[in-house]
């Protein structure tokens, strides 16, 4: 129903532009009057008259006639039926092939992608007008033949648009969701990805339509289409030619037919363009860059998985192609060898300023490493599954109903072409198999238990209906319609105003308990720490810096950089004074220093931290520091 609605309005914007009616209703003409021509004129367009030859315009012949005394107008509705069907022919295998190969290239990347783009410039190549006489050679007037391999030489350039905008469509979060949820890639490429290209595959159909329709009449027009007296429309202009001293009025109607039907299909294609852009910008979409969360720290060198662990990374490295300073691509590593356990019922908290890796770790630990990157060493442990060697089928598994996730953006990582609570019934479905009347029961329940106040109207809502933290609690929904164990949450209330901000998190806390759920919480905010968390894992350039209790850490940090964070808290903030803040920023993962990474930040840096990498050692029980002089720290007061 979403989509008859969506369809609908979508018509009723492409109907309220004057060019856009005009030539919708010119094509509809010229169909109707190809496919019924005997509705248009009872005269048979073979039948001759030699005394009417080359005539104008009149009563009995309304286009004339040409040298043979054939009715025009009858030969012009007749040949429309072989135009079309060219046209048709041409058009529906250049976008069935481009749309299916732009889709899969453009979404699964890698190799798939490189072979696409290879054939894509292969067809791109073929000079097209010899192809086609080659296939006239062989199939002699067989328009079909022609019109196939015309239409897949024009699939080239589909293939490339469709691969491009299915690369962008990709990158949104609702697809990422959407995969965490479980859904297939072929469910994902058919519900989330094909209908956002819809009317970029009508535009692009249409020129191609109108290209076709070029080529095939100047085909006929050069002697290769239906054989004569078969009328067409390539073939009508070609006996006007003939006569052209005599009777210039001949080439008129098949000169006008052919220039408004092409006229009309690209007028169509602006139109559907413009139509597409304005209800899509109405939406007032957001995109942004991904945003992600993941993990917490283990103890050094610990490579046993405890057993009591639901998620256990053991020395997790993570590279992304990046462009170093010569502006080649280079792999460079942005985690680096990372360790951390999440307990059953546990919420970790993942502390750190942008760019430290908090983000790419969570990603990775989904199996969906951002960036073109992948995970370069270590391994990742879920339930017993080995997520680093996952199979699809084991990934299947694992997404939605063992781990949920929950993006910083709720706006953009639910899907916004689909109500909300078709987007949760397809997530309910896809675990438990149950029946759409049974998934409606159960959407109604999810939206419940994220205390909306009236779920059936939200499950009626489009994500652009929403408020920011209506539409986080659906995030949330959709998050937990496989019951996972553990949720990964990458700052979910960032987005929000600072009351919504606090109803999340206590909602979040909530779910948490009542379910035995574990969360793992991506955040640069130390009051979503100390609210929510049990555990706090602070990451620096890609490496974790510190990891313990959330009273050890506010009551007796063991890193610099903590230290400097928690002072630079602005919760601290006290009205009149100034707050400290870390000079400097976070080297990029291009630029990391051998020795210390946080050593040229730091004011107790001493010779030895810049030496040699520093690894991570007790400071506690169950804390771990990654500093040389964590132990001078030990007295240190934050407030200090
Ligand atoms: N899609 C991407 N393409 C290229 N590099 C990326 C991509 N995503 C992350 N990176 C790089 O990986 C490093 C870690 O980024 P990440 O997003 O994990 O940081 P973060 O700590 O989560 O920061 P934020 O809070 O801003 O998300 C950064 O240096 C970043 O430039």
């Amino acid at each position: 129903m979403s989509a008859a609605v969506g369809v609908g309005r979508f018509l009723g914007g492409l109907l309220r532009r004057p060019l856009a009616l005009v030539s919708l209703l010119w094509l509809l003409a010229v169909v109707f009057c190809s496919l019924f021509p005997e509705m248009v004129t009872g005269r048979d367009p073979l039948e001759q008259d030699l005394l009417a030859s080359l005539q104008g315009p009149s009563a009995a012949h309304p286009l004339g006639t040409d040298r043979l005394g054939q009715d025009l107008l009858s030969r012009l509705v007749h040949g429309g039926a072989t135009t079309l069907w060219g046209v048709l022919v041409a058009t529906v295998v250049s976008v069935v092939i481009g749309v299916a190969l732009g889709l899969v290239a453009g979404y699964l990347g890698g190799v798939v992608d490189a072979i696409t783009v290879r054939i894509a410039e292969l067809l791109f190549a073929i000079p097209g007008v010899i192809i086609l006489l080659v296939v006239f050679a062989v199939f002699p007037n067989n328009v079909t033949a022609a019109m196939v391999t015309f239409g897949v030489l024009l699939a080239s350039g589909l293939i490339r648009v469709v691969r491009s905008a299915t690369m962008s469509v990709r990158q949104e979060l609702f697809v990422a969701a959407a995969k965490v949820s479980g859904l297939s890639d072929a469910r994902i490429l058919y519900r989330h990805v094909l209908p956002r290209l819809t009317s970029l595959v009508i535009v692009q159909a249409a020129l191609i339509a109108a290209f076709a329709l070029v080529t095939q009449t100047g085909l006929a027009f050069l002697g290769f289409g239906p054989p004569p007296p078969q009328p067409s429309w390539g073939g009508l202009v070609e006996e006007a030619r003939g006569v052209v001293v005599q009777a210039p009025w001949a080439l008129v109607p098949p000169g006008v037919a052919i220039a408004l039907t092409v006229l009309a299909f690209s007028l169509l294609g602006d139109a559907v363009r413009d139509t597409a852009t304005q209800s899509w910008s109405s939406t007032k979409l957001v995109r942004r860059t991904a945003k992600r969360a993941a993990s917490s720290p283990g103890h050094p060198g610990e490579s046993t998985i405890p057993e009591k662990s639901l998620l256990s990374a053991r020395h997790l490295s993570v590279a992304i192609p990046l462009r170093s300073a010569t502006g080649d691509r280079t792999l460079t590593t942005v985690v680096d060898d990372v360790s951390f356990d999440i307990s059953p019922g546990e919420i970790v908290g993942l502390v750190g300023e942008s760019g430290c890796g908090k983000s790419v770790t969570a990603l990775s630990v989904l199996g969906l490493t951002p960036g073109g990157g992948s995970i370069t060493g270590g391994s990742c442990h879920f339930a017993g599954t080995d997520l680093v060697r996952a199979s699809a089928r084991q990934w299947g598994e694992v997404r939605g109903r063992g781990i949920g996730f929950v993006a910083q953006e709720p706006m953009v990582s639910l899907d916004p072409t689909v109500r909300a609570g078709v987007q949760l019934a397809e997530a309910v479905r896809r675990h438990t198999k149950v029946s759409r009347r049974e998934a409606r029961r159960r959407v109604i329940e999810l939206l419940s238990s994220v205390r909306l106040p009236d779920p059936a109207d939200v499950a009626r809502r489009y994500p652009h209906q929403m408020s920011g933290g209506m539409a986080q609690r659906v995030a949330i929904a959709f998050a937990l319609a496989g019951s996972p164990k553990l949720l990964i949450a990458d700052e979910p209330t960032t987005a929000l105003d600072v009351t919504v901000q606090a109803e999340i998190l206590a909602l979040l806390r909530t779910l948490s308990r009542e379910r035995g759920m574990a969360v793992l919480m991506v955040t640069h905010d130390w009051g979503v720490v100390a609210e929510l968390c049990d555990r706090a894992i602070v990451m620096y350039a890609g490496q974790i810096v510190e990891a313990c209790t959330v009273d050890s850490i506010f009551a007796q940090p063991r890193h610099p950089y903590t230290l400097g964070l928690l002072r630079s808290d602005p919760h601290r903030v006290v009205d009149g004074e100034r707050l400290p803040t870390i000079a400097g920023t976070v080297p990029a993962p291009t630029d990391w220093p051998a020795g210390c990474r946080f050593a040229d930040r730091c004011d107790r840096v001493i010779t030895e931290c810049r030496r040699a990498p520093v690894q991570l050692s007790n400071a506690g029980p169950a804390h771990v520091a990654r500093c040389l002089r964590s132990d001078d720290l030990r007295l240190q007061e934050v407030s200090a």
